[in-house]
Protein backbone atom coordinates (compact mmCIF):
# COMPACT_ATOMS: atom_id res chain seq x y z
CA UNK A 1 0.00 0.00 0.00
CA UNK A 2 1.21 3.46 -0.97
CA UNK A 3 1.57 5.44 2.14
CA UNK A 4 0.47 9.28 1.82
CA UNK A 5 3.00 11.70 3.55
CA UNK A 6 3.04 10.34 6.96
CA UNK A 7 5.11 11.98 9.06
CA UNK A 8 4.20 15.41 10.22
CA UNK A 9 7.55 16.26 9.21
CA UNK A 10 7.11 15.47 6.07
CA UNK A 11 4.05 17.35 5.74
CA UNK A 12 3.53 20.40 3.25
CA UNK A 13 1.51 23.83 4.28
CA UNK A 14 -0.78 25.32 1.90
CA UNK A 15 -3.43 28.20 2.35
CA UNK A 16 -7.27 27.08 0.94
CA UNK A 17 -8.86 30.09 -1.56
CA UNK A 18 -12.35 29.72 -2.27
CA UNK A 19 -15.22 32.76 -3.27
CA UNK A 20 -18.58 33.59 -1.98
CA UNK A 21 -21.22 34.99 -4.32
CA UNK A 22 -25.12 34.46 -5.10
CA UNK A 23 -24.84 30.95 -5.28
CA UNK A 24 -22.85 30.35 -2.58
CA UNK A 25 -22.98 32.39 0.73
CA UNK A 26 -20.53 32.10 3.30
CA UNK A 27 -22.01 29.40 5.00
CA UNK A 28 -21.91 27.28 1.81
CA UNK A 29 -18.69 28.25 1.22
CA UNK A 30 -16.98 27.18 4.83
CA UNK A 31 -18.55 24.08 4.29
CA UNK A 32 -17.23 24.05 0.55
CA UNK A 33 -13.51 25.04 2.21
CA UNK A 34 -14.12 22.19 5.07
CA UNK A 35 -14.36 19.51 2.42
CA UNK A 36 -11.03 21.06 0.65
CA UNK A 37 -9.12 20.91 4.26
CA UNK A 38 -10.55 17.53 4.58
CA UNK A 39 -8.88 16.87 0.87
CA UNK A 40 -5.70 18.13 1.38
CA UNK A 41 -5.36 16.24 4.89
CA UNK A 42 -6.00 13.55 3.12
CA UNK A 43 -3.23 14.18 0.40
CA UNK A 44 -0.85 15.25 3.25
CA UNK A 45 -0.83 18.59 3.72
CA UNK A 46 -2.00 21.21 7.00
CA UNK A 47 -3.83 24.36 6.25
CA UNK A 48 -2.61 27.32 7.54
CA UNK A 49 -4.94 29.48 6.42
CA UNK A 50 -8.27 30.42 4.38
CA UNK A 51 -8.82 33.56 2.17
CA UNK A 52 -11.77 33.97 0.64
CA UNK A 53 -13.50 37.23 -1.51
CA UNK A 54 -17.35 37.77 -2.34
CA UNK A 55 -17.04 37.97 -6.25
CA UNK A 56 -20.02 36.60 -8.71
CA UNK A 57 -17.85 35.88 -11.28
CA UNK A 58 -14.25 34.35 -10.61
CA UNK A 59 -11.58 37.24 -12.70
CA UNK A 60 -10.83 35.84 -15.78
CA UNK A 61 -6.94 36.38 -15.41
CA UNK A 62 -6.31 35.87 -11.50
CA UNK A 63 -9.02 34.38 -10.21
CA UNK A 64 -9.40 36.84 -7.03
CA UNK A 65 -8.94 40.40 -7.57
CA UNK A 66 -5.03 41.74 -7.50
CA UNK A 67 -5.44 43.45 -3.79
CA UNK A 68 -6.56 39.88 -2.61
CA UNK A 69 -4.18 38.35 -4.21
CA UNK A 70 -1.17 40.67 -3.30
CA UNK A 71 -2.78 39.61 0.62
CA UNK A 72 -2.21 36.07 -0.13
CA UNK A 73 1.07 36.66 -1.46
CA UNK A 74 2.52 38.59 1.17
CA UNK A 75 1.50 35.62 3.56
CA UNK A 76 2.74 33.08 1.40
CA UNK A 77 6.28 34.42 1.51
CA UNK A 78 6.28 35.43 5.30
CA UNK A 79 4.75 32.05 6.26
CA UNK A 80 6.53 30.15 3.71
CA UNK A 81 4.00 28.41 2.13
CA UNK A 82 4.78 25.61 0.15
CA UNK A 83 0.76 25.60 -1.69
CA UNK A 84 -2.53 27.27 -2.53
CA UNK A 85 -5.61 25.55 -3.45
CA UNK A 86 -8.01 26.72 -5.37
CA UNK A 87 -11.87 24.90 -4.76
CA UNK A 88 -12.54 25.88 -7.51
CA UNK A 89 -11.03 24.39 -11.26
CA UNK A 90 -8.67 27.29 -12.57
CA UNK A 91 -8.27 28.12 -16.33
CA UNK A 92 -5.18 27.11 -17.72
CA UNK A 93 -4.01 31.00 -17.84
CA UNK A 94 -5.24 31.55 -14.64
CA UNK A 95 -2.97 28.33 -13.08
CA UNK A 96 -0.10 30.05 -15.34
CA UNK A 97 -0.70 34.04 -13.59
CA UNK A 98 -1.38 32.92 -10.27
CA UNK A 99 1.66 30.39 -10.07
CA UNK A 100 4.09 33.78 -11.51
CA UNK A 101 2.40 36.22 -8.48
CA UNK A 102 2.50 33.96 -5.51
CA UNK A 103 5.30 32.06 -6.77
CA UNK A 104 4.21 28.87 -4.70
CA UNK A 105 2.70 25.61 -6.29
CA UNK A 106 -1.23 25.99 -7.18
CA UNK A 107 -3.35 23.31 -7.24
CA UNK A 108 -6.79 23.55 -8.03
CA UNK A 109 -9.38 20.63 -6.64
CA UNK A 110 -8.76 18.41 -9.69
CA UNK A 111 -5.66 18.40 -9.21
CA UNK A 112 -5.71 18.04 -5.76
CA UNK A 113 -8.36 14.80 -6.21
CA UNK A 114 -6.13 13.69 -8.85
CA UNK A 115 -3.54 13.47 -6.77
CA UNK A 116 -5.29 11.56 -3.73
CA UNK A 117 -6.24 9.45 -6.98
CA UNK A 118 -2.69 8.90 -7.60
CA UNK A 119 -1.35 8.23 -4.02
CA UNK A 120 -4.12 5.42 -3.67
CA UNK A 121 -4.41 3.61 -6.79
CA UNK A 122 -3.20 0.34 -6.00
CA UNK A 123 -4.28 -1.91 -8.76
CA UNK A 124 -2.39 -0.99 -12.19
CA UNK A 125 -6.03 -1.00 -13.06
CA UNK A 126 -6.64 1.79 -10.80
CA UNK A 127 -3.18 3.06 -11.46
CA UNK A 128 -4.07 3.53 -15.23
CA UNK A 129 -7.32 4.94 -14.69
CA UNK A 130 -5.74 7.45 -12.61
CA UNK A 131 -2.95 8.32 -15.23
CA UNK A 132 -5.03 8.48 -18.31
CA UNK A 133 -6.98 11.59 -15.87
CA UNK A 134 -3.91 12.76 -14.86
CA UNK A 135 -2.65 13.32 -18.67
CA UNK A 136 -6.25 14.80 -19.96
CA UNK A 137 -6.20 16.81 -17.36
CA UNK A 138 -2.37 17.95 -17.97
CA UNK A 139 -2.88 18.33 -21.70
CA UNK A 140 -4.25 21.62 -22.16
CA UNK A 141 -2.10 22.96 -19.48
CA UNK A 142 1.57 22.02 -21.23
CA UNK A 143 1.59 25.84 -22.06
CA UNK A 144 2.48 27.01 -18.37
CA UNK A 145 5.23 24.72 -17.37
CA UNK A 146 6.34 24.45 -13.89
CA UNK A 147 9.27 26.94 -15.09
CA UNK A 148 9.73 28.97 -12.47
CA UNK A 149 9.53 25.90 -10.23
CA UNK A 150 12.27 24.03 -8.91
CA UNK A 151 11.37 21.61 -11.23
CA UNK A 152 12.48 17.77 -9.68
CA UNK A 153 10.75 19.09 -6.57
CA UNK A 154 7.93 16.47 -6.10
CA UNK A 155 5.47 16.32 -3.19
CA UNK A 156 1.40 17.02 -4.14
CA UNK A 157 0.48 18.15 -7.20
CA UNK A 158 3.49 16.74 -8.83
CA UNK A 159 3.15 12.90 -8.65
CA UNK A 160 2.82 11.52 -11.84
CA UNK A 161 2.94 13.04 -14.89
CA UNK A 162 3.52 16.29 -13.57
CA UNK A 163 7.07 14.86 -13.03
CA UNK A 164 8.60 15.13 -16.38
CA UNK A 165 6.01 17.44 -18.31
CA UNK A 166 8.99 19.68 -19.21
CA UNK A 167 10.67 17.29 -21.10
CA UNK A 168 7.51 15.83 -22.76
CA UNK A 169 5.29 17.72 -25.43
CA UNK A 170 1.62 17.85 -26.85
CA UNK A 171 2.52 14.95 -29.43
CA UNK A 172 4.02 12.81 -26.25
CA UNK A 173 1.14 12.92 -24.43
CA UNK A 174 -1.21 12.16 -26.96
CA UNK A 175 0.27 8.96 -27.77
CA UNK A 176 0.16 8.11 -23.77
CA UNK A 177 -3.09 8.87 -23.49
CA UNK A 178 -4.47 6.98 -26.45
CA UNK A 179 -2.09 3.85 -25.54
CA UNK A 180 -3.29 3.95 -21.97
CA UNK A 181 -6.55 4.21 -23.50
CA UNK A 182 -5.90 0.73 -25.48
CA UNK A 183 -4.65 -0.50 -22.25
CA UNK A 184 -7.98 0.23 -20.01
CA UNK A 185 -10.06 -1.28 -23.04
CA UNK A 186 -8.00 -4.47 -22.77
CA UNK A 187 -8.51 -4.75 -18.97
CA UNK A 188 -12.52 -3.50 -19.29
CA UNK A 189 -13.37 -6.55 -21.66
CA UNK A 190 -11.51 -8.84 -19.16
CA UNK A 191 -13.56 -7.20 -16.50
CA UNK A 192 -16.70 -7.57 -18.36
CA UNK A 193 -15.86 -11.07 -18.77
CA UNK A 194 -15.56 -11.84 -15.09
CA UNK A 195 -18.15 -9.88 -14.47
CA UNK A 196 -20.31 -12.19 -16.64
CA UNK A 197 -18.48 -15.27 -14.99
CA UNK A 198 -20.09 -14.27 -11.90
CA UNK A 199 -23.09 -16.07 -12.98
CA UNK A 200 -26.72 -14.41 -12.83
CA UNK A 201 -27.05 -14.06 -9.13
CA UNK A 202 -29.07 -10.36 -8.20
CA UNK A 203 -26.10 -7.46 -8.31
CA UNK A 204 -26.41 -5.21 -5.47
CA UNK A 205 -23.88 -2.16 -5.43
CA UNK A 206 -23.33 0.00 -2.48
CA UNK A 207 -23.00 3.73 -3.65
CA UNK A 208 -22.62 7.09 -2.24
CA UNK A 209 -20.66 10.15 -0.98
CA UNK A 210 -16.76 9.81 -0.06
CA UNK A 211 -16.06 8.58 3.79
CA UNK A 212 -19.81 8.02 4.47
CA UNK A 213 -18.86 4.16 5.43
CA UNK A 214 -19.74 2.24 2.13
CA UNK A 215 -16.92 0.14 3.51
CA UNK A 216 -17.56 -0.30 6.94
CA UNK A 217 -21.22 -1.42 6.10
CA UNK A 218 -19.41 -3.75 3.04
CA UNK A 219 -17.50 -5.47 6.27
CA UNK A 220 -20.82 -5.78 8.21
CA UNK A 221 -23.05 -7.54 5.18
CA UNK A 222 -19.89 -9.23 4.48
CA UNK A 223 -17.72 -10.07 7.35
CA UNK A 224 -14.88 -8.75 4.60
CA UNK A 225 -11.85 -7.29 5.55
CA UNK A 226 -12.42 -4.02 3.06
CA UNK A 227 -9.87 -0.99 4.22
CA UNK A 228 -12.11 1.38 5.90
CA UNK A 229 -10.55 4.72 7.48
CA UNK A 230 -11.53 8.22 7.62
CA UNK A 231 -9.98 9.16 4.59
CA UNK A 232 -11.57 10.95 1.14
CA UNK A 233 -11.00 7.57 -1.28
CA UNK A 234 -10.32 4.87 0.77
CA UNK A 235 -11.86 2.80 -1.55
CA UNK A 236 -10.68 3.25 -5.31
CA UNK A 237 -10.75 -0.29 -6.56
CA UNK A 238 -13.84 -2.32 -6.61
CA UNK A 239 -14.62 -5.44 -4.12
CA UNK A 240 -17.55 -7.50 -4.81
CA UNK A 241 -18.62 -10.52 -1.83
CA UNK A 242 -21.41 -12.72 -1.91
CA UNK A 243 -23.89 -12.10 1.08
CA UNK A 244 -26.22 -14.51 2.25
CA UNK A 245 -29.60 -13.52 3.94
CA UNK A 246 -32.01 -16.48 5.26
CA UNK A 247 -31.02 -18.73 2.29
CA UNK A 248 -31.20 -15.58 -0.29
CA UNK A 249 -27.87 -15.11 -2.16
CA UNK A 250 -26.96 -12.06 -3.88
CA UNK A 251 -23.38 -10.65 -4.83
CA UNK A 252 -22.66 -7.15 -2.70
CA UNK A 253 -20.01 -4.64 -4.14
CA UNK A 254 -18.29 -1.85 -2.71
CA UNK A 255 -17.22 0.87 -5.16
CA UNK A 256 -15.27 4.06 -4.76
CA UNK A 257 -16.81 7.49 -3.29
CA UNK A 258 -18.47 10.06 -5.31
CA UNK A 259 -17.39 13.82 -4.19
CA UNK A 260 -18.96 17.58 -5.39
CA UNK A 261 -17.27 18.63 -8.67
CA UNK A 262 -15.66 15.11 -9.23
CA UNK A 263 -13.36 16.12 -12.14
CA UNK A 264 -15.03 14.95 -15.21
CA UNK A 265 -11.33 13.55 -16.27
CA UNK A 266 -11.78 11.10 -13.61
CA UNK A 267 -15.54 10.38 -14.63
CA UNK A 268 -14.59 9.25 -17.78
CA UNK A 269 -11.85 7.10 -16.83
CA UNK A 270 -13.38 5.68 -13.89
CA UNK A 271 -16.84 4.69 -16.40
CA UNK A 272 -15.79 0.85 -15.85
CA UNK A 273 -15.24 0.82 -12.07
CA UNK A 274 -19.24 2.65 -12.31
CA UNK A 275 -19.73 -0.36 -14.76
CA UNK A 276 -20.38 -1.68 -11.73
CA UNK A 277 -23.19 0.09 -10.31
CA UNK A 278 -23.90 0.44 -14.43
CA UNK A 279 -24.83 -3.19 -14.45
CA UNK A 280 -26.19 -3.38 -10.54
CA UNK A 281 -29.58 -4.77 -9.94
CA UNK A 282 -29.94 -2.74 -6.90
CA UNK A 283 -28.36 0.08 -5.59
CA UNK A 284 -27.53 0.98 -1.56
CA UNK A 285 -27.51 4.31 -1.54
CA UNK A 286 -25.34 5.31 1.65
CA UNK A 287 -25.71 8.97 3.24
CA UNK A 288 -23.99 10.21 6.06
CA UNK A 289 -27.11 12.35 7.96
CA UNK A 290 -24.27 13.32 10.54
CA UNK A 291 -22.76 15.08 7.85
CA UNK A 292 -24.17 19.11 7.78
CA UNK A 293 -24.44 18.72 3.91
CA UNK A 294 -25.82 15.33 3.17
CA UNK A 295 -28.87 16.78 0.91
CA UNK A 296 -26.17 17.97 -1.01
CA UNK A 297 -24.32 14.90 -1.11
CA UNK A 298 -27.51 12.91 -1.99
CA UNK A 299 -28.09 15.12 -5.18
CA UNK A 300 -24.74 14.88 -6.30
CA UNK A 301 -24.42 10.71 -6.19
CA UNK A 302 -27.24 11.26 -7.75
CA UNK A 303 -26.18 13.55 -10.68
CA UNK A 304 -22.91 10.84 -11.27
CA UNK A 305 -25.81 8.06 -11.14
CA UNK A 306 -27.68 10.03 -13.65
CA UNK A 307 -25.05 10.38 -15.92
CA UNK A 308 -24.31 6.53 -16.41
CA UNK A 309 -28.13 5.78 -16.30
CA UNK A 310 -28.81 4.32 -12.56
CA UNK A 311 -31.72 6.46 -11.84
CA UNK A 312 -34.45 3.92 -13.14
CA UNK A 313 -33.11 1.29 -10.77
CA UNK A 314 -34.46 -0.34 -7.09
CA UNK A 315 -32.83 1.91 -4.49
CA UNK A 316 -32.92 1.31 -0.77
CA UNK A 317 -31.08 4.37 0.79
CA UNK A 318 -29.45 3.71 3.86
CA UNK A 319 -28.67 6.67 6.58
CA UNK A 320 -25.91 5.54 8.47
CA UNK A 321 -23.76 7.35 11.32
CA UNK A 322 -27.03 7.65 13.38
CA UNK A 323 -25.27 7.84 16.41
CA UNK A 324 -23.42 10.68 15.42
CA UNK A 325 -26.42 13.03 14.05
CA UNK A 326 -27.30 16.22 16.11
CA UNK A 327 -30.28 18.57 15.40
CA UNK A 328 -30.37 21.81 16.60
CA UNK A 329 -33.32 22.87 19.17
CA UNK A 330 -36.21 25.80 17.85
CA UNK A 331 -37.06 28.29 20.93
CA UNK A 332 -40.51 28.43 20.01
CA UNK A 333 -42.44 26.43 17.49
CA UNK A 334 -44.91 27.67 15.59
CA UNK A 335 -47.46 25.22 14.50
CA UNK A 336 -48.48 27.07 11.30
CA UNK A 337 -44.81 27.11 9.95
CA UNK A 338 -42.80 24.16 8.28
CA UNK A 339 -39.79 23.45 10.92
CA UNK A 340 -36.93 24.10 9.10
CA UNK A 341 -34.75 20.53 8.52
CA UNK A 342 -32.00 21.93 10.91
CA UNK A 343 -34.24 21.65 13.64
CA UNK A 344 -35.43 18.12 12.35
CA UNK A 345 -35.15 14.62 14.96
CA UNK A 346 -34.05 11.49 13.04
CA UNK A 347 -37.91 10.58 13.19
CA UNK A 348 -38.66 13.59 10.96
CA UNK A 349 -36.20 12.40 8.50
CA UNK A 350 -37.47 8.62 8.47
CA UNK A 351 -40.42 9.92 8.38
CA UNK A 352 -39.76 11.92 5.56
CA UNK A 353 -37.54 9.38 3.50
CA UNK A 354 -39.95 6.84 4.50
CA UNK A 355 -42.66 8.27 2.71
CA UNK A 356 -40.65 9.09 -0.56
CA UNK A 357 -38.59 5.89 -1.10
CA UNK A 358 -42.08 3.70 -0.25
CA UNK A 359 -40.43 1.74 2.67
CA UNK A 360 -37.02 1.37 1.33
CA UNK A 361 -34.98 3.60 3.68
CA UNK A 362 -32.90 2.66 6.63
CA UNK A 363 -31.33 4.47 9.20
CA UNK A 364 -28.61 2.69 10.62
CA UNK A 365 -24.95 3.08 12.41
CA UNK A 366 -23.24 0.61 10.55
CA UNK A 367 -20.19 1.44 13.34
CA UNK A 368 -22.35 0.79 16.31
CA UNK A 369 -24.68 -1.83 14.44
CA UNK A 370 -27.42 -0.43 15.08
CA UNK A 371 -30.79 -1.48 12.76
CA UNK A 372 -28.93 -4.26 10.86
CA UNK A 373 -31.99 -6.27 11.26
CA UNK A 374 -33.85 -3.82 9.42
CA UNK A 375 -31.22 -3.76 6.87
CA UNK A 376 -31.13 -7.11 5.96
CA UNK A 377 -35.06 -7.40 5.94
CA UNK A 378 -35.48 -4.51 3.41
CA UNK A 379 -32.64 -5.78 1.49
CA UNK A 380 -34.08 -9.24 1.70
CA UNK A 381 -37.43 -7.52 0.18
CA UNK A 382 -36.43 -5.82 -2.63
CA UNK A 383 -33.26 -8.51 -3.68
CA UNK A 384 -36.31 -11.72 -3.31
CA UNK A 385 -38.03 -9.91 -5.61
CA UNK A 386 -35.88 -10.04 -8.41
CA UNK A 387 -34.35 -13.24 -7.37
CA UNK A 388 -37.90 -15.51 -7.40
CA UNK A 389 -38.44 -13.47 -11.41
CA UNK A 390 -35.11 -14.55 -12.13
CA UNK A 391 -35.37 -18.33 -10.79
CA UNK A 392 -38.95 -19.00 -10.91
CA UNK A 393 -38.66 -22.57 -10.40
CA UNK A 394 -36.24 -21.79 -7.22
CA UNK A 395 -38.06 -21.97 -3.67
CA UNK A 396 -34.90 -20.88 -2.08
CA UNK A 397 -37.45 -19.55 0.31
CA UNK A 398 -37.66 -22.69 1.83
N1 LIG B 1 -19.55 7.27 14.11
C1 LIG B 1 -19.65 6.47 13.05
N2 LIG B 1 -18.62 6.35 12.20
C2 LIG B 1 -18.75 5.53 11.13
C3 LIG B 1 -19.96 4.80 10.91
N3 LIG B 1 -19.79 4.08 9.79
C4 LIG B 1 -18.53 4.36 9.31
N4 LIG B 1 -17.90 5.23 10.13
C5 LIG B 1 -16.54 5.79 9.97
O1 LIG B 1 -16.52 6.64 8.83
C6 LIG B 1 -15.24 6.59 8.19
C7 LIG B 1 -15.38 6.27 6.72
O2 LIG B 1 -15.82 4.95 6.57
P1 LIG B 1 -15.58 4.12 5.23
O3 LIG B 1 -16.34 2.83 5.40
O4 LIG B 1 -14.14 4.05 4.87
O5 LIG B 1 -16.33 5.06 4.18
P2 LIG B 1 -16.45 4.87 2.59
O6 LIG B 1 -17.81 5.34 2.22
O7 LIG B 1 -16.09 3.48 2.20
O8 LIG B 1 -15.38 5.92 2.10
P3 LIG B 1 -14.58 5.96 0.66
O9 LIG B 1 -14.11 4.59 0.33
O10 LIG B 1 -13.49 6.91 0.97
O11 LIG B 1 -15.54 6.51 -0.33
C8 LIG B 1 -14.43 5.55 8.97
O12 LIG B 1 -13.61 6.24 9.88
C9 LIG B 1 -15.49 4.73 9.69
O13 LIG B 1 -15.00 4.16 10.88
C10 LIG B 1 -21.04 4.95 11.84
O14 LIG B 1 -22.12 4.36 11.75
N5 LIG B 1 -20.82 5.79 12.88
MG1 LIG C 1 -14.65 2.78 0.98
Amino acid sequence: MIEIKPRSSERETAVLVGIINRWQDEEKSAEYLDELEFLADTAGSDVAKRFTQKLDVPHPKTFLGSGKMDEIQSYVKEHDIDMAIFDDELTPSQLKNIEQMLKCKVLDRTNLILDIFAARAQTSYARTQVELAQYEYLLPRLTRMWTHLERQKGGIGMRGPGETQIETDRRIIQQKISLLKEKLTKIDKQMATQRGNRGSLVRVALVGYTNVGKSTLMNRMAKSEVLAENKLFATLDTTVRKVVIDNLPFLLSDTVGFIRKLPTQLVESFKSTLDEVREADVLIHVVDISHSNFMEHIESVNETIGEIDGQEKPTIMVFNKIDLYKHEEPEVIDPEEELEERYWTLEDWERTWMSRMNGNAVFISAENKTNMDELRKTIYKVVSEIHSKRFPFENFLY
